[in-house]
């Protein structure tokens, strides 16, 4: 992979047309944001959605290595297979979407840009186009040829990483196995290290089970897998925690004591993370060779072309792409 120039803007892909990705890009287009940046898109889409939300858009196509002008957004245009009309799904334009991400991840790893933000994509309709999707996530992650990635939610006051992410709940037992809780906490350490800046990062790790297990009585993953792994990284130098009792752990006092919650599955630590802050949060994939960061909401096909859409969030990614960026070439 190339050297990040070192004025290479952050690079924003507008995700699923059908959805609210479009008229995020275009309100950003519209405010002020201190972040250099380009866009990828249909250019069509992102006029029609402009002139829909009744807001004024002046785009240039996107020249490596020229300054960002003020007023002008940059776009590398993508052409959507088929027309798109706001909130209705089609499943011929899956191709566009995953192009679009495929474009950012080849100009990150070339240094071309610093890194990229993700609005939404549909999950569902990628899949319906035949294509075997689960999330940019996993997508990126085979993209970059990174064996493992971590999730992980910024937002409220707090970090919340995960152990397992798109997997049916049946599954995640059986998912956690002492290398997996090994390589996620090495990879939450090191990112929090190099891309946030702290020197020893404090990680508070969540139980698979209510009450952490209850000493066995409630479940053995903890006794069984969890605690050999946490000691030995303790050992070594890490602040890790023993597993704790989730449905107390996001308590202002126990996360004033973390940089980072470490939850084992999705709907353990998200619900809590989005609660405190959605609409404002930012989804992070730690692990990857390229700096990515995203919302912390879906397509909202029910908001597409209406204004109704709030763009806090896609504010909020790339101001922290931004701050990665600048700890990382610290
Ligand atoms: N980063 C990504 O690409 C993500 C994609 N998704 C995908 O999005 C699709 C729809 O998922 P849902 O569960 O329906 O979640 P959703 O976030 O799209 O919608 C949930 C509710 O929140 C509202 N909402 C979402 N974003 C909003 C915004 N910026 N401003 C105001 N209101 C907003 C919607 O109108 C809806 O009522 C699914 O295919 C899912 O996989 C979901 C989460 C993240
Ligand atoms: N719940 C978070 C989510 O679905 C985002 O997934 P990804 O597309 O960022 O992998």
């Amino acid at each position: 992979m190339s050297k990040t120039l070192p004025s290479a803007p952050l690079v924003i892909t507008s995700g699923e047309p059908a959805g609210i990705g479009p008229d995020l890009c275009v309100r950003l287009a519209a405010t002020s944001a201190a972040e250099p940046f380009v866009v990828i898109a249909d250019k069509s889409l992102l006029q029609q959605r402009a002139a829909q939300l009744g807001v004024g858009l002046r785009l240039q196509d996107y020249v490596a290595g020229r300054p960002a002008q003020p007023d002008i957004l940059s776009v590398i245009h993508v052409p959507l297979a088929v027309p798109c009309r706001p909130g209705t799904l089609d499943a011929a334009n899956s191709g566009y979407v995953l192009e679009m991400l495929r474009r950012a991840v080849q100009g990150c790893q070339r240094g071309e840009f610093s890194g990229m933000v993700t609005a939404p994509v549909h999950k569902g309709i990628i899949n319906d186009a035949g294509i075997p999707f689960t999330g940019h996530t996993e997508f990126l992650a085979e993209q970059t040829g990174t064996p493992l990635v971590v999730m992980m939610l910024v937002g409220g006051g707090m970090r919340v990483a995960l152990a397992t992410t798109h997997l049916a709940l049946r599954e995640v037992p059986d998912a956690i196995t002492a290398p997996l809780l090994e390589d996620v906490l090495r990879i939450i350490r090191r990112d929090l290290q190099r891309r946030f800046g702290i020197a020893q990062p404090r990680i508070l790790v969540a139980g698979l089970n209510p009450h952490a297990g209850e000493g066995g009585y409630l479940g053995r993953e903890e006794i069984d897998v969890m605690i050999p792994v946490l000691d030995r990284l303790r050992d070594e130098g890490f602040d890790v925690s023993a597993p704790l009792p989730a449905d107390t752990l996001f308590t202002p006092h126990k996360l004033s004591q973390c940089d980072c919650v470490l939850s084992m599955y999705h709907d353990q630590g998200l619900p809590v993370l989005k609660h405190a802050s959605f609409g404002q949060g930012v989804n992070v994939t730690l692990g990857l060779p390229i700096i990515r960061t995203s919302v912390d909401h879906g397509t909202a096909l029910d908001l597409a072309g209406t204004g109704k859409a709030d763009s806090g969030s896609l504010l909020e990614a790339l101001k922290l792409a931004s701050e990665m960026v600048s700890h990382e070439q610290s």
